[in-house]
């Protein structure tokens, strides 16, 4: 039987590694090279993931730290569809590119509080998808758009981007509204909800940031 608790430790850890790993970025040197020393700790976590999802070794404290019912073949979804965005950002996008920081408050922290508030209050479901609830989906935007914005911040505060307030709000309302779309609407039985939310959301945030917070 999987506990509500450990349905709540899971998202914990959904929540807290994306964010944890976004605020570690600063510790990097300057230097061309930093974001592939960065890339090294998401790295070694898909390996983890796929040794252990694959079964060449068990490590019973993982599959049940991250995984709904406890069956390590899960490891191989929805946790290293994560950590290969986390790569894929990391490299891709680094700390001076807003689509990045934003994509990955989106994936973890947006849909993180997502599942936590709407399992526990999300009693209305929503007329199209009777998996998800508009609190859930209102949960979703609220904790996306927030992370976004403070990770802006914080990555402004340091120097690696220059934010302008007047515009960027309007902005990342637009953002998160395009990934809470996505993430309610019911594909997640096809595309995994940790690659639809972060695609959707690096688009609409390359569309109207570029590749500058302006
Ligand atoms: C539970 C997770 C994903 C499952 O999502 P869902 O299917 O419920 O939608 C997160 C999996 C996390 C992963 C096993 C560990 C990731 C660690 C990260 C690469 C680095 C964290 C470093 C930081 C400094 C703690
Ligand atoms: N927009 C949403 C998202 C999740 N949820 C709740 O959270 C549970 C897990 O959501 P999910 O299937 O998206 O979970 P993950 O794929 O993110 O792990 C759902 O079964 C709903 O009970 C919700 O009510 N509304």
């Amino acid at each position: 039987m999987y506990s509500k608790k450990m349905s709540l430790s899971r998202k914990v850890v959904h929540v807290l590694s994306g964010v944890f790993f976004m605020a570690s970025w600063p510790l990097f040197s300057n230097s061309t090279g930093a974001r592939f020393f960065a890339a090294v700790v998401p790295f070694l976590n898909c390996a983890r993931l796929l040794t252990y999802g694959l079964g060449f070794y068990s490590d019973e404290a993982l599959v049940k730290s991250v995984t709904r019912e406890g069956k390590r073949e899960e490891l191989l979804r929805g946790p290293l569809y994560y950590v290969i965005v986390l790569l894929i950002i990391v490299l891709v996008f680094w700390r001076d590119s807003p689509i990045g920081i934003i994509s990955l408050s989106m994936m973890s922290g947006g849909d993180g509080f997502a599942d936590i508030v709407g399992r526990r209050f999300g009693s209305l479901k929503l007329p199209f998808n009777d998996k998800k609830s508009w609190v859930g989906s209102a949960a979703m935007f609220i904790s996306g758009f927030l992370l976004s914005a403070l990770m802006l911040s914080y990555f402004s505060w340091l120097g690696y981007i220059q934010v302008s307030w007047d515009q960027a709000i309007g902005k990342l309302v637009l953002v998160a509204l395009a990934a809470t779309a996505v993430e309610c609407i019911p594909v997640t039985d096809v595309v995994d909800d940790n690659i639809s939310v972060p695609l959707a959301t690096m688009l609409v945030a390359f569309l109207l940031f570029g590749n500058t917070a302006h």
